[in-house]
Order: C-alpha cells, then sequence, then structure tokens
C-alpha cells in the first residue's frame, strides 16, 4: 500500500502550537494582526483568501482583508501598502500572487516592509535565506511547510538527492534552498531540462511544483521513492488534484502527500505559525 503523508494532521499539530502562542501573547497585551492584499476577483485566489481568513480566526488572529478593484493603479496600490507597513495592529502582510498584469509584482513586493513580509518574497528576505543567515527572518510559506512536513514525518534531507520540479519565485527556488541549506543534495528542473528521466531515477525525494495534472506517474520514478505533490490543478472532471498520478499499490512511490490535504493545509498552517512568531520577534 502507498504511504500518505498525511497534511491535514501535520498542520493540526502546527495549529495548535500557534494557539497556543497567541494565548500567551494575548495575556501580554499583544494581538498578532495579518493583512491580506487582493486585487480583483480571481476565483482561486478569492477561495484561498477565504481559507487565510477562516484559519486566522480560529487561531485568534487579529486580520483585514483589503480587497482592490482589478483596475486600481500602481500608486494606490503601493499607497495602501504604505499605510499597513505603518500600522502597528498589523504585523504581517500579504499580497496575494498573481496580481493584474499592469501591477509590477517585484515592485509590489519590494514596497512591503521586510520586517512584515509574511510570504519571504521581499528580496531582503530572498537573500537572507540563500545566504543561509541565522533567523529569525520569514521564510516563504509553501516552502516552510514542506520542511515542517518532512520533519514531522521523520524524512531525512541531510544528504539525500532531491529533485526539485519548478524554480518560481514563490516554490521552486526558495524550497531548494532550504533544502541545500539543511544539507540535501538538490537539481533543480524545469520546462527546458533535458534527461528530466536521468535525475527522476536517481532522486530519494521528487518534489512536483509544476501544475499539470498527470504530469508524473509511478512508473517515472526509482524504487523507494518520496514525492512531495505542490500541484493544485483541476483535472477533467473538475476534481482538484496534483501533479502525480498513482496507484493503490504502487511499485516505486514509497510515500506521497494527497491532494488535496498535503502541502496545501501546511502552506495555510505555516502561514499563520509566521504571523505570530514575527509578532513575537517585534518585541
Ligand atoms: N502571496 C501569496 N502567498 C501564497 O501563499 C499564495 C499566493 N500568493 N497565491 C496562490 C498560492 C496558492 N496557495 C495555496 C494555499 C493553500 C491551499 C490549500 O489549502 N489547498 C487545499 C485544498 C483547497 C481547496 O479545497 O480548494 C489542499 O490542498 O488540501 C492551496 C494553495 C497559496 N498561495
Amino acid at each position: 500500500m502507498v504511504q500518505l503523508i498525511d497534511g491535514r494532521k501535520a498542520a493540526q499539530t502546527v495549529n495548535e502550537a500557534t494557539k497556543q502562542r497567541v494565548k500567551l501573547l494575548k495575556q501580554r497585551g499583544i494581538i498578532p494582526g495579518l493583512a491580506v492584499v487582493l486585487v480583483g476577483h480571481n476565483q482561486a485566489s478569492e477561495r484561498y483568501v477565504r481559507m487565510k481568513e477562516k484559519q486566522a480566526q480560529k487561531l485568534g488572529i487579529y486580520s483585514v482583508l483589503k480587497q482592490l478593484p482589478e483596475d486600481i493603479s500602481e500608486v494606490a496600490l503601493l499607497e495602501i501598502i504604505s499605510v499597513l507597513n505603518h500600522d502597528d495592529r498589523i504585523n504581517a502582510i500579504l499580497v496575494q500572487s498573481p496580481l493584474p498584469a499592469h501591477l509590477d509584482e517585484t515592485k509590489v513586493i519590494a514596497t512591503i516592509d521586510p520586517n512584515k513580509d509574511v510570504d519571504g518574497f521581499h528580496p531582503v528576505n530572498v537573500g537572507k535565506l540563500y545566504l543561509n543567515l541565522p533567523g529569525p527572518y520569514p521564510v516563504a510559506c509553501t516552502p516552510r511547510g514542506v520542511m515542517t512536513l518532512l520533519e514531522f514525518n521523520q524524512i531525512p534531507v541531510k544528504g539525500a538527492n532531491v529533485v526539485m520540479i519548478g524554480k518560481s519565485s514563490i516554490v521552486g527556488k526558495p524550497l531548494a534552498a532550504l533544502l541545500l541549506n539543511e544539507g540535501a543534495t538538490v537539481s533543480v528542473l524545469h520546462s527546458q531540462t533535458r534527461d528530466r528521466q536521468d535525475f527522476l531515477k536517481t532522486a530519494d525525494i521528487v518534489i512536483s511544483a509544476v501544475g499539470k495534472a498527470h504530469f508524473l506517474n509511478d512508473a517515472d520514478f526509482q524504487p523507494q521513492t518520496t514525492v512531495i505533490d505542490v500541484g493544485q490543478n483541476l483535472d477533467e472532471n473538475g476534481q482538484l488534484v496534483g501533479d502525480v498520478d498513482y496507484p493503490t499499490e504502487p511499485t516505486n512511490i514509497r510515500s506521497i502527500t494527497p491532494v488535496p490535504g498535503g502541502v496545501g493545509p501546511m502552506t495555510i498552517a505555516t502561514l499563520m505559525q509566521q504571523t505570530v512568531e514575527m509578532s513575537e520577534w517585534g518585541l
């Protein structure tokens, strides 16, 4: 039987710890505050943002949603971020990606106070991660959530051959940096990579952040491979699926994160965890 790596269970453990920390902070008169900035009406984004709001409420985190019109000017958006930078109730700011095409995402992210950049996307925080500087500083939530999930399930990273498929700034690059910092041997594959199979056949851990249903299946891996599926795709039937297909009795996959119920819940739990940590760092 395939071993499922249960993201909901690990997320619940993280969330319980977060809830306790929120309680302790409240006794000292501190309430962690998260601002989510959402531009336009992307359906998936609206859904994710609702899930984040709901989880924040459950844990006792103060959260505000800045819902902005699709055609907002860049100047107006930067001004809103600047107000949040100076708002003492807010210690964590997240600008939901993707932004409409007329907005320069790089410029928008660089406007967030690095000390409030809960996504870890600001160049200063990216630089610290790449330099493997000692913390604390925020790190991208999905990559950090994956590291927590590996640790929680006692999947060794040090010395492991890890194949990271995808080189995005949100997942592939920061996750490769975290793995490298922990002593893994990391290959970052992408759409221009030749001979993908050669890399997959030597991997102990494969992480797929491609965003295509049926991108990989059991036959692509070597025996005893651990698979982390970061994909969130709708298949032909409108079902939420990851990048990787697998049977109930795989030959090669030893363990895999299901979609839903794998990496997704860890992203949100890590966002909440980091929001609370950041309110502590500011003391
Ligand atoms: N600035 C920014 N930060 C982000 O962290 C960010 C973003 N932009 N843009 C979009 C992606 C995507 N993302 C997800 C979070 C949770 C689930 C999640 O909880 N998924 C559930 C299923 C959700 C469902 O039912 O649709 C699961 O896999 O079990 C998925 C995707 C965060 N993102």
